[in-house]
């Protein structure tokens, strides 16, 4: 094998999505299985050792296609050269911490990565924000990396995208694999939208096979919005595996393309699709090809959708002007 090795860089690297996640990336889930690949990464000074211990069982592992493991407390020597930058490490919400707290705790971490991706990245850096919150963490990434184009930054929706295919597959009996063109909307949070109007099952609209508003409005949409809440309260920790394959399926989707047919759900810089603001992050249906995706356009928006949409996206708007007022954008 001569190809050069592709540059990851993974934040929070000794966290508990860290260690579901590294293991993938370098047995060649992430990128392919012909793609080599080198790992950076950056944790805080406290945890260091804590990789240091995890990059021992990667070598451990003997992958063939991992060519080095680089861990380093310092954004700019982790994020030198990266082709893939996945941005897990975050500051989690602590007991009477107010929202604009956590913005700004989140904003001292994303601010001076953004610049550090900004100024040491390679050209075709592709960024995945997994930290929460991830659309405004992603956001403000993106706010402190000028030179970078705004299409490179995303925020993880993939594992609410999972969450709501299985969800519904489950209703239907039918499995997974034939579940097609879901979408999530808006914010990596409880007022996502889980869209199944223009989702198939096995070749029928979702939305007529279901035909139970009830369920959808009652049990689908909240089930699918409020998982996260309902995996911590059940584990007493946030989901780590399935995030952690989440971002794999994000980037490997991004980079080897959708299946003809189907879309995905990507948190991505809204260029002003369905009424979106332009600038917001938020999550769209998208087809990739060639390391590149496009919002899926001329998708009817009914009633039902467009109320839930426009809450989320309020949400949204809402953090960002947070952290503009916070100057972190
Ligand atoms: N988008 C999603 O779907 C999704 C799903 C699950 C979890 N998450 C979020 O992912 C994040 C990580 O979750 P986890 O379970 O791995 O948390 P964790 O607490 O186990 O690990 C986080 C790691 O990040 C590190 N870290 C903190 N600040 C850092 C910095 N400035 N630079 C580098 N590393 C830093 C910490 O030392 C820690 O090792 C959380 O914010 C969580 O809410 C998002
Ligand atoms: O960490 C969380 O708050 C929950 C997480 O984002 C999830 O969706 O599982």
């Amino acid at each position: 094998m001569t190809r050069t090795p592709v540059n990851v860089t993974v934040t929070g690297a000794a966290g508990q999505i860290g260690y579901a996640l590294l293991f993938r990336i370098a047995s060649g889930q992430l990128l392919g299985a012909d793609v080599p690949v080198k790992l950076r990464l950056l944790e805080i000074p406290q945890a260091v050792k804590a990789a240091e211990g995890t990059a021992m069982e990667l070598d451990d592992c003997a992958f063939p296609l991992l060519r080095g493991i680089d861990i380093t407390d310092d954004p700019n020597v982790a994020f030198s050269g990266a082709n893939v930058a996945l941005l897990v490490g975050a500051r989690p919400r602590t007991k009477g911490m107010e929202r604009g707290d956590l913005l700004e705790a989140n904003g001292g971490i994303f601010k001076p990565q953004g610049k550090a991706i900004n100024d040491n990245a390679a050209d075709d850096i592709k960024v995945l924000v997994v930290g929460n919150p991830a659309n405004t963490n992603a956001l403000i990434a993106r706010a402190a990396a000028p030179d970078v184009p705004a299409d490179r930054f995303t925020a993880m929706t993939r594992l609410d995208h999972n969450r709501a295919a299985t969800q519904l597959a489950q209703k239907l009996g039918a499995g997974v694999e034939e579940v097609k063109k879901l979408t999530i909307w808006g914010n990596h949070s409880a007022t996502q939208y889980p869209d199944i109007f223009h989702a198939e099952v096995a070749g029928r609209n979702a939305a007529e096979a279901v035909n139970d508003e009830k369920w959808l409005a009652e049990e689908f949409i909240p089930t699918v919005a409020k998982r996260g809440a309902a995996i911590i309260e059940a584990r007493g920790a946030s989901s780590a595996a399935s995030a952690a394959n989440a971002a794999i399926d994000h980037v490997h989707t991004w980079v080897n393309g959708t299946a003809d047919g189907d879309w995905t759900s990507m948190g991505i810089v809204s260029d002003g699709s369905y009424g979106v603001p332009e600038g917001l992050i938020s999550s769209f249906p998208v087809t990739t090809k060639d390391g590149k995706y496009e919002i899926v356009q001329g998708l009817d928006i009914n009633e039902f959708s467009r109320t839930r949409i426009d809450a989320s996206v309020k949400e949204l708007t809402e953090e960002r002007d947070a952290v503009r007022s916070l100057g972190l954008i």
